[in-house]
Protein backbone atom coordinates (compact mmCIF):
# COMPACT_ATOMS: atom_id res chain seq x y z
CA UNK A 1 0.00 0.00 0.00
CA UNK A 2 1.40 3.41 -1.06
CA UNK A 3 2.22 5.95 2.38
CA UNK A 4 1.03 8.68 2.96
CA UNK A 5 3.72 11.08 2.83
CA UNK A 6 7.04 10.36 1.90
CA UNK A 7 10.30 13.03 0.88
CA UNK A 8 12.68 11.53 -1.41
CA UNK A 9 15.39 14.03 -1.20
CA UNK A 10 18.42 14.22 -3.17
CA UNK A 11 20.16 16.39 -0.91
CA UNK A 12 23.57 15.68 0.93
CA UNK A 13 22.14 17.26 4.35
CA UNK A 14 23.01 14.66 6.37
CA UNK A 15 26.32 15.79 6.93
CA UNK A 16 25.54 18.99 8.09
CA UNK A 17 25.04 20.20 11.48
CA UNK A 18 21.24 20.35 12.87
CA UNK A 19 20.84 23.97 12.91
CA UNK A 20 22.27 24.92 9.98
CA UNK A 21 20.02 22.33 7.98
CA UNK A 22 16.65 23.89 10.17
CA UNK A 23 18.07 27.39 8.87
CA UNK A 24 18.44 25.21 5.11
CA UNK A 25 14.61 24.16 5.43
CA UNK A 26 13.37 27.25 6.77
CA UNK A 27 14.45 28.95 3.26
CA UNK A 28 13.58 26.59 1.15
CA UNK A 29 10.78 27.34 -1.53
CA UNK A 30 7.79 25.00 -1.00
CA UNK A 31 5.91 24.76 -4.36
CA UNK A 32 2.14 22.58 -4.49
CA UNK A 33 1.08 20.66 -7.09
CA UNK A 34 -1.98 19.26 -7.64
CA UNK A 35 -2.88 16.32 -9.82
CA UNK A 36 -6.06 15.97 -11.58
CA UNK A 37 -7.82 13.73 -13.48
CA UNK A 38 -10.10 11.00 -13.30
CA UNK A 39 -10.45 7.87 -11.29
CA UNK A 40 -8.13 4.98 -12.11
CA UNK A 41 -5.79 7.49 -14.65
CA UNK A 42 -2.70 6.73 -12.46
CA UNK A 43 -2.06 9.69 -10.77
CA UNK A 44 -0.98 7.92 -7.32
CA UNK A 45 1.11 5.65 -9.21
CA UNK A 46 2.99 8.64 -11.17
CA UNK A 47 3.22 11.01 -7.72
CA UNK A 48 4.66 8.05 -6.38
CA UNK A 49 7.21 6.41 -8.59
CA UNK A 50 8.55 10.31 -8.40
CA UNK A 51 8.86 10.64 -4.74
CA UNK A 52 9.71 6.71 -4.06
CA UNK A 53 11.39 5.86 -7.30
CA UNK A 54 8.93 2.71 -7.79
CA UNK A 55 5.41 1.71 -8.96
CA UNK A 56 3.62 1.15 -5.53
CA UNK A 57 2.56 -3.13 -5.40
CA UNK A 58 -1.50 -1.77 -4.27
CA UNK A 59 -3.22 0.85 -4.91
CA UNK A 60 -6.82 2.17 -3.88
CA UNK A 61 -8.86 4.25 -4.49
CA UNK A 62 -7.76 7.88 -3.21
CA UNK A 63 -9.78 9.32 -0.51
CA UNK A 64 -10.09 12.91 -0.24
CA UNK A 65 -5.98 13.62 -1.15
CA UNK A 66 -2.94 12.28 -0.77
CA UNK A 67 0.45 14.12 -0.08
CA UNK A 68 3.91 13.08 -1.16
CA UNK A 69 7.09 15.87 -1.43
CA UNK A 70 10.51 15.52 -3.17
CA UNK A 71 13.05 18.12 -2.29
CA UNK A 72 15.02 18.44 -5.98
CA UNK A 73 17.68 20.63 -6.76
CA UNK A 74 17.34 22.71 -9.58
CA UNK A 75 20.20 25.01 -10.96
CA UNK A 76 21.84 25.15 -7.03
CA UNK A 77 18.71 26.02 -5.32
CA UNK A 78 17.14 23.02 -3.10
CA UNK A 79 12.98 23.37 -3.46
CA UNK A 80 10.57 21.35 -2.20
CA UNK A 81 7.33 19.96 -4.22
CA UNK A 82 4.36 19.36 -3.01
CA UNK A 83 2.36 16.69 -4.39
CA UNK A 84 -1.48 16.66 -4.13
CA UNK A 85 -2.38 13.44 -5.11
CA UNK A 86 -6.45 14.21 -5.81
CA UNK A 87 -9.24 11.73 -5.50
CA UNK A 88 -10.81 11.03 -9.21
CA UNK A 89 -13.85 9.89 -7.87
CA UNK A 90 -16.94 12.54 -7.29
CA UNK A 91 -18.11 11.26 -3.67
CA UNK A 92 -14.18 10.92 -2.44
CA UNK A 93 -13.92 14.83 -3.56
CA UNK A 94 -16.58 16.34 -2.45
CA UNK A 95 -15.47 17.66 1.09
CA UNK A 96 -11.95 18.44 -0.17
CA UNK A 97 -12.25 20.46 -2.90
CA UNK A 98 -12.11 23.77 -1.38
CA UNK A 99 -8.57 23.00 -0.47
CA UNK A 100 -7.07 21.32 -3.17
CA UNK A 101 -7.36 24.57 -5.13
CA UNK A 102 -5.93 27.26 -2.63
CA UNK A 103 -2.50 28.36 -3.17
CA UNK A 104 -1.60 26.05 -6.05
CA UNK A 105 1.86 27.00 -8.07
CA UNK A 106 1.12 24.46 -10.86
CA UNK A 107 -1.47 21.74 -12.36
CA UNK A 108 -0.62 18.22 -13.70
CA UNK A 109 -3.61 16.72 -15.53
CA UNK A 110 -3.48 13.17 -15.72
CA UNK A 111 -5.34 10.84 -18.72
CA UNK A 112 -5.36 7.12 -19.21
CA UNK A 113 -4.26 6.64 -22.77
CA UNK A 114 -6.16 3.45 -23.01
CA UNK A 115 -9.25 5.48 -21.99
CA UNK A 116 -11.21 7.85 -24.37
CA UNK A 117 -13.64 8.57 -21.98
CA UNK A 118 -10.62 10.04 -19.09
CA UNK A 119 -9.27 12.46 -22.02
CA UNK A 120 -12.76 13.43 -23.27
CA UNK A 121 -13.20 14.73 -19.52
CA UNK A 122 -9.98 16.72 -19.43
CA UNK A 123 -12.06 19.98 -20.54
CA UNK A 124 -14.41 18.83 -17.16
CA UNK A 125 -11.09 19.24 -15.23
CA UNK A 126 -9.70 22.50 -16.66
CA UNK A 127 -13.19 23.44 -16.46
CA UNK A 128 -13.03 22.70 -12.52
CA UNK A 129 -9.80 24.89 -12.06
CA UNK A 130 -11.33 27.63 -13.80
CA UNK A 131 -14.51 27.67 -11.21
CA UNK A 132 -11.88 27.75 -8.77
CA UNK A 133 -10.29 30.60 -9.86
CA UNK A 134 -6.97 28.88 -10.54
CA UNK A 135 -5.07 31.81 -12.73
CA UNK A 136 -4.19 30.75 -16.01
CA UNK A 137 -0.33 31.66 -15.76
CA UNK A 138 0.30 28.98 -13.28
CA UNK A 139 1.96 26.33 -15.10
CA UNK A 140 0.03 23.18 -16.44
CA UNK A 141 1.06 19.95 -18.14
CA UNK A 142 -1.10 17.40 -18.99
CA UNK A 143 0.24 13.62 -18.82
CA UNK A 144 -1.25 10.98 -20.63
CA UNK A 145 -0.29 7.52 -18.51
CA UNK A 146 -0.26 4.11 -19.39
CA UNK A 147 1.39 3.97 -22.58
CA UNK A 148 3.11 0.84 -21.66
CA UNK A 149 -0.32 -0.77 -22.24
CA UNK A 150 0.91 -0.55 -26.07
CA UNK A 151 -2.30 -2.89 -27.52
CA UNK A 152 -4.86 -0.57 -26.05
CA UNK A 153 -3.83 3.01 -26.60
CA UNK A 154 -7.12 4.76 -27.37
CA UNK A 155 -6.40 8.73 -28.26
CA UNK A 156 -3.67 8.97 -30.28
CA UNK A 157 -0.46 11.23 -29.81
CA UNK A 158 -1.47 13.55 -32.53
CA UNK A 159 -5.38 14.08 -30.92
CA UNK A 160 -3.78 15.24 -27.26
CA UNK A 161 -1.39 17.15 -28.86
CA UNK A 162 -3.35 19.07 -30.59
CA UNK A 163 -5.86 19.59 -27.46
CA UNK A 164 -2.86 20.33 -25.25
CA UNK A 165 -1.84 23.28 -27.82
CA UNK A 166 -4.98 24.69 -27.53
CA UNK A 167 -4.41 25.35 -23.71
CA UNK A 168 -0.94 26.03 -24.41
CA UNK A 169 0.69 23.55 -22.16
CA UNK A 170 3.52 20.66 -22.77
CA UNK A 171 1.96 17.14 -23.31
CA UNK A 172 3.72 14.04 -21.92
CA UNK A 173 2.87 10.18 -22.96
CA UNK A 174 4.40 8.28 -20.05
CA UNK A 175 4.07 5.04 -17.80
CA UNK A 176 3.77 5.21 -13.95
CA UNK A 177 4.46 1.75 -13.72
CA UNK A 178 7.06 0.65 -17.26
CA UNK A 179 10.86 0.90 -15.26
CA UNK A 180 12.42 2.17 -18.25
CA UNK A 181 10.08 5.38 -18.31
CA UNK A 182 11.00 6.17 -14.69
CA UNK A 183 13.42 8.90 -15.82
CA UNK A 184 10.75 10.39 -18.25
CA UNK A 185 8.24 10.63 -15.28
CA UNK A 186 11.14 12.49 -13.38
CA UNK A 187 11.18 15.00 -16.25
CA UNK A 188 7.81 15.59 -16.25
CA UNK A 189 7.90 16.62 -12.43
CA UNK A 190 11.65 18.41 -13.05
CA UNK A 191 9.59 20.33 -16.60
CA UNK A 192 7.47 21.87 -13.67
CA UNK A 193 10.24 22.66 -11.13
CA UNK A 194 12.21 24.24 -13.41
CA UNK A 195 9.29 26.63 -14.57
CA UNK A 196 8.45 27.03 -11.00
CA UNK A 197 12.16 28.74 -10.11
CA UNK A 198 12.43 30.86 -12.67
CA UNK A 199 8.54 32.08 -12.10
CA UNK A 200 8.34 35.38 -9.57
CA UNK A 201 9.71 34.62 -5.69
CA UNK A 202 6.65 32.83 -3.93
CA UNK A 203 5.81 32.28 -0.61
CA UNK A 204 5.84 29.07 0.90
CA UNK A 205 2.07 27.82 0.98
CA UNK A 206 2.01 28.13 5.06
CA UNK A 207 2.77 31.81 4.75
CA UNK A 208 0.34 32.70 2.06
CA UNK A 209 -3.37 34.13 2.77
CA UNK A 210 -5.66 31.05 2.58
CA UNK A 211 -8.57 33.78 1.87
CA UNK A 212 -7.17 35.15 -0.67
CA UNK A 213 -9.62 36.59 -3.83
CA UNK A 214 -8.27 36.12 -7.36
CA UNK A 215 -10.06 38.22 -9.99
CA UNK A 216 -9.81 35.40 -12.84
CA UNK A 217 -12.67 35.71 -15.12
CA UNK A 218 -14.69 31.80 -15.02
CA UNK A 219 -15.61 30.41 -18.28
CA UNK A 220 -18.47 28.57 -19.53
CA UNK A 221 -18.78 24.74 -20.73
CA UNK A 222 -19.01 25.86 -23.84
CA UNK A 223 -15.74 27.33 -23.90
CA UNK A 224 -14.01 24.24 -22.07
CA UNK A 225 -15.20 21.92 -24.36
CA UNK A 226 -13.76 24.35 -27.93
CA UNK A 227 -10.68 22.79 -27.38
CA UNK A 228 -11.56 19.34 -27.65
CA UNK A 229 -13.53 20.21 -30.46
CA UNK A 230 -10.67 22.25 -32.22
CA UNK A 231 -8.31 19.62 -31.07
CA UNK A 232 -10.84 16.95 -33.14
CA UNK A 233 -11.64 18.90 -36.35
CA UNK A 234 -7.17 19.63 -36.82
CA UNK A 235 -7.11 16.17 -36.35
CA UNK A 236 -10.17 15.03 -39.04
CA UNK A 237 -8.47 17.74 -41.56
CA UNK A 238 -5.09 16.30 -41.12
CA UNK A 239 -5.81 12.50 -41.66
CA UNK A 240 -8.05 13.95 -44.50
CA UNK A 241 -5.85 12.93 -47.95
CA UNK A 242 -7.78 15.46 -50.08
N1 LIG B 1 -0.59 -0.58 -17.09
C1 LIG B 1 -0.51 0.46 -16.26
N2 LIG B 1 -1.30 0.51 -15.19
C2 LIG B 1 -1.20 1.59 -14.37
C3 LIG B 1 -0.28 2.64 -14.62
N3 LIG B 1 -0.44 3.56 -13.64
C4 LIG B 1 -1.40 3.11 -12.83
N4 LIG B 1 -1.85 1.92 -13.25
C5 LIG B 1 -2.91 1.09 -12.63
O1 LIG B 1 -4.12 1.83 -12.72
C6 LIG B 1 -4.92 1.62 -11.55
C7 LIG B 1 -5.26 2.94 -10.91
O2 LIG B 1 -4.08 3.59 -10.47
P1 LIG B 1 -4.13 4.79 -9.40
O3 LIG B 1 -2.78 5.42 -9.40
O4 LIG B 1 -4.66 4.30 -8.10
O5 LIG B 1 -5.21 5.74 -10.08
P2 LIG B 1 -5.77 7.16 -9.54
O6 LIG B 1 -5.86 8.05 -10.73
O7 LIG B 1 -4.92 7.65 -8.42
O8 LIG B 1 -7.23 6.78 -9.04
P3 LIG B 1 -8.14 7.55 -7.93
O9 LIG B 1 -7.39 7.53 -6.64
O10 LIG B 1 -9.42 6.76 -7.85
O11 LIG B 1 -8.39 8.93 -8.43
C8 LIG B 1 -4.09 0.70 -10.63
O12 LIG B 1 -4.52 -0.62 -10.82
C9 LIG B 1 -2.67 0.85 -11.15
O13 LIG B 1 -1.88 -0.30 -10.93
C10 LIG B 1 0.57 2.54 -15.76
O14 LIG B 1 1.38 3.39 -16.07
N5 LIG B 1 0.40 1.42 -16.55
Amino acid sequence: MVSKMSDSSNSDLHEEPESFVIEKQAQRRIFKIIVIGDSNVGKTCLTYRFCSSKFPDKTEATIGVDFRERTVNVEGEQIKLQLWDTAGQERFRKSMVQHYYRNVHAIVFVYDVTKMSSFENMPGWIGECDQHNLNRDIPRILVGNKCDEKDKIAVNTNLAQKFADSYNMPLFETSAKDDEKANHVDAIFMTLAHKLKNAKPMMPPYLTNHSRNFNTVQLGDSLQKRGLERARAEERNDSCSC
